[in-house]
């Protein structure tokens, strides 16, 4: 006897919400949060991007954290860069606000570990981290914000306040009919290993950060 297979196909470009999961984790101070995961079938890039619902009630404008995949300081701990840190402090604020993480399959600014790995090393030669995109022939920041925009819509956030010190974000969203009614920084988290990413940050894509010793007008 045969047995046929009929795989579920989205007839249009709205990704359903696939599963909710309840998720306790902990926070970097030890508290506990509760956590609800979504993940969604059908977002147009195709890739695995899962939101995180934090803390009780429905703000008019809820906090959005928009957050980039970064193995090597979100799971590693790495110096090299802040994203652990922004990481840890995104999951206490949606804690203790109300919100939601939408974790963006990003890794390296959207060209991935190899890559990334391949950038590390032309760094530790002295490009800064936008030229070593370059030299391997990669645009200076690849990410896209369309699934995230299909993401907040599928569950109905069309009015948000960002957690981002990164002007390319808010007017991704915005273009994608996502109302960004406020915006809130990020910490400043620095240190010897990423002073120099930072300080590129700035430079190059205007993100909003005050480092030590500099002016804010710098
Ligand atoms: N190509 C490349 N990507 C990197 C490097 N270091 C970190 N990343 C990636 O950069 C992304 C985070 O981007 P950032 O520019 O640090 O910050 P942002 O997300 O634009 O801004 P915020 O919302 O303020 O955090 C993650 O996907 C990291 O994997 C690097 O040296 N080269
Ligand atoms: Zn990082």
């Amino acid at each position: 006897m045969s047995t046929s297979c009929v795989h579920a196909v989205p007839l249009d470009k709205t990704p359903r919400v696939r599963t909710t999961a309840q998720l306790p984790i902990h926070l970097a101070d030890g508290r506990e949060a509760a956590g609800v995961m979504y993940s969604f079938h059908g977002l147009s890039d195709g890739k695995e991007h899962f939101v995180l619902r934090l803390g009780a009630g429905e703000a008019e404008a809820p906090l959005v954290r928009l957050h980039s995949e970064c193995t090597t300081g979100d799971v590693l701990g790495s110096a090299r860069c802040d994203c652990g840190p922004q990481l840890q402090e995104s999951l206490t604020r949606l804690h203790e606000e109300g919100g939601y993480l939408l974790y963006m399959r990003q890794e390296g600014r959207g060209i991935g570990l190899y890559a990334k790995l391949d950038a590390y090393r032309l760094q530790e030669q002295g490009h800064d981290t936008y030229a070593a995109n370059r030299a391997l022939g990669h645009g200076d920041d690849e990410r896209d914000y369309t699934a995230a925009a299909e993401m907040l819509k599928a569950l109905g956030l069309t009015r948000i306040t960002l957690i981002t010190n990164n002007p390319d974000k808010r007017a991704q969203l915005e273009a994608l009919g996502i109302e960004v009614a406020g915006v809130r920084p990020t910490g400043v988290f620095s240190g010897r290993h990423n002073l120099r990413y930072l300080e590129a940050k700035v430079r190059h894509t205007r993100h909003t950060l005050v480092l030590p010793g500099a002016t804010e007008e710098a």
